[in-house]
């Protein structure tokens, strides 16, 4: 393998340590992370385990709401909007997506911007988008703390990024875009035509589509950093966007998958975490 290989798993545990300092210095208040689960998915399940034990080695504490999967959608708004209403929650997660039949709109639009860990609200992506302060989704923030970690040049250079999701290419797409980050950025998804010939451009590529192994070696230009969100499930386990094997003979930098890009999501929601508890006074 000739690309650098950008560690998830030890950036995570450096930013964890890091926050566990820094609340240790503020006197160890207790700055809670509630998470809310809709039904009994395996995988889901497991992610939102680890965020509240990870929630725990930062210091922090964690409550969980679990829902059954036949729970109506006032039953849903109800518990987010009594976390929406409780002093002692700083940050409010609520995983996606929902089981069929709910919408997640309206239940969304009850976490208040300031508790909003996910940075998924309408408040929080206007203010994205407006480049003023505020909660931003935790996996873009993620990639961006990997491509500074291991100094991946982002001024000028140019990035795809494949997927279109509220929750990952979007606000990647304009993080990436930002002043400081300066990269040129292409926003790519299912209908793009030629994607290979799109793809080859880049300096930095993300594939966040959820699309198993898409992301082929032939489609990468030499020496390029090489990002994986993706997320499929196959019979072989999570697969992630990238062909890892093939394509870390020719990238520059890759995410192996796992241990990229989900400890980071969990390492940045839990910086968010505390963000949000400052911003609430703390
Ligand atoms: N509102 C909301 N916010 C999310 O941030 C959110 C969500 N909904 N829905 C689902 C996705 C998925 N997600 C992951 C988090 C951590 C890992 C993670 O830590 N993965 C480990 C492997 C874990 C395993 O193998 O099960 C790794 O990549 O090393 C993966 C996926 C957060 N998501």
């Amino acid at each position: 393998m000739t690309a650098t290989l950008m560690d998830g798993n030890s950036l995570r545990d450096e930013i964890i340590a890091g926050l566990a300092t820094q609340i240790e210095q503020m006197g160890s208040p207790a700055i809670c992370l509630a998470t809310v689960l809709v039904g009994d998915d395996g995988p889901s399940q497991r992610y939102v385990k680890s965020k509240h034990k990870k929630a725990g080695e930062a210091g922090m504490v964690s409550r969980h709401h679990g829902l059954d999967a036949d729970a109506t959608q006032e039953e849903v708004e109800a518990v987010v909007r009594e976390l929406a209403d409780d002093p002692s929650v700083h940050g409010i997660l609520v995983q996606l997506p929902l089981p069929d039949g709910l919408d997640p709109e309206p239940v969304l639009d009850l976490i208040p911007a300031e508790k909003d860990v996910d940075g998924l609200t309408e408040r929080s992506m206007g203010r994205l988008v407006r480049n003023r302060p505020g909660l931003v989704s935790c996996t873009p923030l993620g990639v961006l703390r990997l491509l500074e970690k291991y100094s991946v040049p982002t001024s000028g250079a140019r990035a795809v990024v494949v997927g279109r999701s509220t929750l990952v290419g979007l606000p990647l797409s304009l993080l990436l875009n930002r002043k400081g980050v300066d990269a040129t950025v292409t926003m790519a998804h299912s209908r793009t035509a030629d994607m290979a010939a799109v793809v080859r451009e880049a300096d930095i590529v993300v594939g966040a589509a959820g699309q198993a192994r898409m992301i082929t070696a032939d489609m990468v230009k030499p020496g390029a950093a090489v990002i994986d969100v993706g997320v499929s499930r196959t019979e072989a386990g999570i697969v992630g966007d990238v062909d890892f094997d093939a394509v870390a003979e020719v990238a520059g930098w890759i995410t192996p998958m796992p241990g990229g890009t989900g400890p980071m999501t969990i390492a940045c929601l839990l910086e968010n975490t505390l963000t949000a508890a400052r911003l609430q006074g703390l």
